[in-house]
């Protein structure tokens, strides 16, 4: 189920005031019609890592599908006043907006591509009031789930083939949070979620073991798993920590033991607090000697890549781990910082304006253009990454620049093949594509990961992918830079 079916209600106000104020502009000014490029991309890499996975476009093209002003919508701003208490909108304008619907061409990047810094994962080209309402939404939808995507990856890199689950939904921002999260990490790898109601709206499977309630609740321990283990005879992992671990797992063999002879199967333990490698290590120990192989240890409690890393490095003996908190909310980096930046404009009819906005820094100006991404293979592996502009003609070997430092450029052998990745999203408002189902997505994330070389995979310091403009759009560029700083200095004089 996706995004407007989640909220059954109008999204064309899921954006900032500021969109309908200058939406309201570009109509009053007769600009409402002309014809823009915007492009939608991040600067780093989050996490300081070396690869992000795209997340989140089958919700953005559902918003886009659904994309018209309601009564209600109309209503609400009719009722805002400036500050002379005067009506925001004109009523000429909010029946403009009335008739409005999306005819714009999307095109982006696949859910579950492995994109890097400066590449823009979505462009759309229409009329400007248009494109320029949708930033907000795009940039709120792509950026988180791209964000979760890419943690969740990391996440399911770490555990080396061991099953992750989800247990996040408690700790999330909020229940869009929690089921944005919860899709997003399915397309980075996990395995299930707890979160019900994501696996009934997205069909994602569920998992789950118990709390401390559940033993607490009981007078002794060893009742508490006899009493679930009676409830769910094959479906039972026991959460051993409540009192003393190693106490605890005792308790669950002698269960275990008792299951066995009715029959039964213990599914796993969950160690939840306490030095996990030890732990797990001990446990094993005992599940085995008990004759328990097959019992899996599952862990929880603040996990993330980095804990995973260091408790395999351990020796732990964990094969499933429950991950939330770190992973839903992106604990170490809470946003992606993708940006949605004007690159070409033009008067009905007329020739292509290139645009972009200046900054001090050269990572902070924006490309301009009408823009695709081209990426070479060298066999099975990805090699670097090209940003052309569609309108100018290029050649399949042309030669790439750094984007922050002219010096440094690269081309490609003749042995290496490519592929464009922004594929056509929507013609004319008509949507051209249908997006695969999760666990489809969910395989072109492994996919794509295994295109990677394992030094741009690392934690510490990965290997920087090479992402690059093609010459002529560099030229362009810095053409239009020198016109616009020039501009600038004129002024001051
Ligand atoms: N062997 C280990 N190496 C590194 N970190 C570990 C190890 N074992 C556990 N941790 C992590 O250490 C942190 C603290 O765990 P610990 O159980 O001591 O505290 P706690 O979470 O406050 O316990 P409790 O849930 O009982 O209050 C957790 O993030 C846990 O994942
Ligand atoms: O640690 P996370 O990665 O967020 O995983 C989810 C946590 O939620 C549950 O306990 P909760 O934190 O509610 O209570 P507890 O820490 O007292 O067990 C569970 O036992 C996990 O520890
Ligand atoms: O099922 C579990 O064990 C679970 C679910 C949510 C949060 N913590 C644990």
């Amino acid at each position: 189920m996706n995004l407007t079916q989640r909220y059954q209600l109008s999204l064309a106000l899921l954006t900032d005031m500021y969109q309908l104020t200058m939406a309201q502009g570009y109509w009053k000014k007769g600009m409402a019609e002309q014809e823009a490029v915007f492009h939608l991309y991040f600067r780093k890499n989050p996490f300081k890592g070396g690869y992000t996975v795209s997340a989140g476009l089958a919700d953005a093209i559902d918003l886009l599908r659904h994309f018209q002003f309601t009564a209600t919508d109309l209503d609400y701003l009719r009722s805002l006043t400036g500050s002379q208490g005067q009506p925001l909108f004109e009523e000429e304008f909010l029946e403009h907006l009335r008739k409005l619907t999306f005819s714009c061409d999307v095109d982006a990047i696949p859910e579950g591509t492995v994109v890097f810094p400066d590449e823009p994962l979505l462009r759309i080209k229409g009329p400007m009031l248009q494109c320029q309402l949708l930033e907000t939404p795009l940039l709120t939808i792509l950026n988180f789930q791209t964000l979760i995507a890419t943690k969740a990856a990391r996440v399911v890199d770490a555990a080396q083939g061991d099953n992750v689950l989800e247990f996040g939904m408690r700790r999330a921002q909020g229940p869009d949070g929690a089921l944005s999260a919860a899709r997003a990490a399915f397309i980075g790898g996990v395995g299930a979620t707890s979160n019900l109601l994501a696996g009934q709206l997205f069909n994602i499977p569920v998992k789950g073991t118990h709390a401390h309630s559940w033993v607490m609740s009981f007078d002794e321990e060893q009742e508490a798993f006899r009493a679930y283990a009676d409830v769910f005879p094959h479906d039972s992992v026991f959460l051993v920590d409540t009192y003393n671990t190693l106490e605890g797992i005792r308790k669950a063999i002698d269960v275990a033991q008792k299951m066995r002879e009715n029959g039964q199967e213990l599914k796993g333990i969950r160690l939840d607090s306490g030095d996990l490698a030890y732990l797990s290590i001990e446990g094993r120990k005992m599940l085995d000697e008990a004759g328990f192989p097959e019992v899996s240890i599952l862990a929880s409690n603040d996990l993330d890549e980095h804990l995973i890393q260091s408790l395999k490095l351990q020796g732990a003996k964990i094969d499933t781990w429950g991950i939330g908190t770190k992973m839903v909310t992106a604990y170490d980096q809470p946003a992606l910082g993708g940006v949605y930046k004007l690159a070409a404009f033009r008067q009905s009819g007329g020739e292509w304006e290139y645009k972009l906005k200046l900054s001090e820094q050269l990572i902070k100006v924006s490309t301009p253009g009408i823009l695709q991404v081209r990426r070479f293979y060298k066999g099975n592996t990805i090699v670097g990454d090209m940003i052309y502009s569609e309108p100018l003609q290029i050649n399949a070997s042309a030669t790439m620049v750094h984007p922050n430092d002219p010096t440094q450029r690269k081309s490609f052998s003749q042995d290496c093949t490519h592929e464009d990745l922004l594929v056509p999203i929507f013609r004319t408002g008509e949507a051209v594509y249908s997006s695969p189902d999760l666990p489809e997505i969910q395989k072109r994330t492994k996919q794509q990961l295994s295109l990677l070389h394992e030094t741009y995979r690392r934690f510490l310091n990965p290997h920087i992918y090479k992402v690059g403009l093609e010459e002529q759009l560099h030229e362009l560029k810095m053409n239009l830079v020198i016109e616009l700083r020039k501009g600038a200095q004129n002024a001051k004089e």
